[in-house]
């Protein structure tokens, strides 16, 4: 027995080897600018790619986070939600994550019907920002860690999540891998979007990232409804790791679960 929910973090996270982190990013997987549409093709073909690293023994631990697309972004917006904007409807709540877990079904029963043991984790349940908006996020990872010593995929997603002083805000996926890679000690980070990498002022793509500053002018925010600032606050985020991140497209998703290098290194 320990003494805490602390303790249960740390004994569960040491206890497993190093999981990969993998983002589904919601331009990925939904038709981002049709509310509530997925990316049929898209989401299968990623499925196919994770089902397929998996049997080939590629990796063992893995944690997948999904995004909102045009499920959670369209529902957040409605009713005026963002990171940093809280809501203290309980119908506005309801929405986003209704809508989040709708998604979420949609991704685990594929993954699932290809063999893939998934089991969602929904954040709102669990993570907290309790410090208010501008506040750090608090994910307790026993669930997680423990999921993944027992054989399974935990499947996260961006969500809402209890805010102090502020009701409920977004907590977005990219967020929730930078958390659960910090936390579990994750080997690599992968961010599969829509996008090739990220790209510079020209349209190509930068092999490595490793000061916010130096590719500040050439980021901007998603080219679709999004609350929770697109590729900015994306390489804003995975800067603050220790573990190498890579942000790529579908074409990056395989060589990334086997090992290889992919898109943009954020490091
Ligand atoms: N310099 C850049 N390089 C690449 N993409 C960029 C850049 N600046 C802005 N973007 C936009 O960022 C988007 C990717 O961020 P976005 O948050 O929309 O992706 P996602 O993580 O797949 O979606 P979601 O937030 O729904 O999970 C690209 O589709 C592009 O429009
Ligand atoms: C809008 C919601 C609820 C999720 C945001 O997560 P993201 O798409 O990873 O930014």
């Amino acid at each position: 027995m320990t003494g805490g929910a602390a303790d249960l973090d740390a004994d569960a996270a040491d206890v497993a080897a190093p999981p990969v982190v993998l983002k589904l990013g919601g331009s990925l997987i939904t038709e981002k600018g049709r509310p509530e549409t997925l990316d049929d093709a898209a989401l299968d073909a990623a499925c196919d790619v994770v089902a397929g690293a998996l049997a080939a023994g590629d990796l063992d631990r893995l944690v997948v986070v999904h995004g909102g697309g045009s499920f959670g972004h369209h529902h957040a917006s409605e009713h005026g939600v963002s990171t940093t904007d809280g809501t203290r409807d309980a119908d506005a709540v309801a929405a986003v994550h209704g809508a989040m877990k709708r998604l979420n079904a949609h991704v685990l029963e594929r993954l699932r019907e290809r063999g893939v043991p998934v089991v969602p984790v929904h954040p709102l349940s669990l993570a907290a920002r309790s410090q208010g908006a501008d506040g750090g996020l608090d994910l307790p990872l026993g669930s997680v860690a423990t999921l993944l010593g027992e054989g399974f995929v935990p499947v996260l997603h961006g969500d809402g999540v209890a805010t102090a002083r502020d009701g409920v805000t977004v907590v977005s996926g990219d967020e929730l891998v930078v958390e659960l890679a910090a936390g579990l000690g994750a080997r690599r980070v992968g961010v599969c979007s829509t996008v090739p990498g990220v790209l510079d002022g020209e349209g190509d793509v930068i092999d490595e990232i490793d000061a916010f500053d130096a590719v500040a002018d050439a980021l901007g925010a998603s080219d679709a409804t999004d609350v929770s600032g697109g590729m900015a606050a994306k390489v804003r985020e995975l800067l603050a790791l220790d573990a190498p991140a890579y942000v790529f497209g579908a074409e990056g998703l395989a060589p990334f679960l086997r090992g290889e290098a992919a898109g943009t290194r954020i490091d």
